[in-house]
């Protein structure tokens, strides 16, 4: 079954249309990666996913209820959260505390929300950072952070906006676990990542944006074989996977 569905979207800015008469949908339990070049569009979709602004066509669905126009609150009350590419904590609260706000936003319960922050901080490896104030923390780390404040949430969809970006090897080895884990628990995610290794180590299924249109929409291996994104994405020196 379809968790999110995204019917023929388009998005205008004045004469700039970032998007155009997109469509593809998320099964539940599945991750699905939107990559494009700079400027393809990935975050303009995203952003009318999450209910920064609304498509100016088209519509979104979401568990079957048109979500289209739903404020970022409303989104979260029903299950979606955000990881954002340039990574905003509560920079002189700790790291634990910034997780208790997270948890706080959605049980009132103080030792629920304990709990929650507590299970976050070993969900993804932070115990020992806890007592450090977030604004003193690597990138690394901050992903790191960033990631657990939005599954904190418990959300039934998770948009990832490049949580790879700015990582060393090993911290995105590190950050592949993490997002197959979240999975196993059971949360389909939608990714923007422009570190190729990544994607086709966690994506179920891929959707290539260039210049706002849809340019390929399907399986990993064979959005990758594709010739239109090799030309349009990957460069010539790109050598085909078979
Ligand atoms: N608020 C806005 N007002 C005007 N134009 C915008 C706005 N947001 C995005 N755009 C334009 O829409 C196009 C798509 O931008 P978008 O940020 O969605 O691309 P992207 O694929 O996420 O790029 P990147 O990989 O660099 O983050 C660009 O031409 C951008 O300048």
């Amino acid at each position: 079954m379809s968790l999110l569905k995204i019917d023929r979207i388009t998005k205008r800015f004045g004469g700039v249309t970032a998007n155009e008469n997109i469509s593809f949908h998320v099964k539940e339990g599945q991750i699905l990666a939107l990559i494009g070049p700079n400027g393809a569009g990935k975050t303009t979709c995203f952003n009318m996913i999450a209910g920064v602004f609304p498509p100016s066509e088209g519509k979104i669905y979401y568990d079957g209820q048109d979500i289209t126009g739903k404020k970022p609150h409303e989104l979260n009350a029903i299950g979606i959260a955000r990881t954002f590419q340039i990574v905003k904590p509560l920079a002189k609260l700790t790291v634990f505390d910034n997780l208790m706000v997270a948890s706080l936003a959605k049980s009132k319960n103080i030792k629920e929300a304990q709990e929650k922050a507590k299970e976050m901080l070993s969900f993804t490896h932070l115990e020992s950072l806890q007592h450090i104030p977030a604004g003193q923390l690597s990138i690394g780390n901050l992903k790191r952070l960033e990631v657990a404040r939005a599954i904190a949430t418990r959300p039934k969809l998770l948009l990832m906006d490049e949580p790879m970006g700015g990582l060393t090897p090993s911290e995105v080895d590190e950050a592949i676990r993490l997002i197959h884990q979240i999975r196993t628990n059971g949360t389909t995610i939608v990714i923007i990542e422009h570190i190729m290794k990544a994607v086709m180590a966690v994506s179920d299924h891929i959707v290539v944006l260039q210049n706002g249109v849809m340019i390929a929409n399907g399986d990993p291996k064979a959005v990758m074989n594709d010739e239109t994104v090799i030309k349009a994405y990957l460069g010539d020196g790109y050598v085909k996977s078979h």
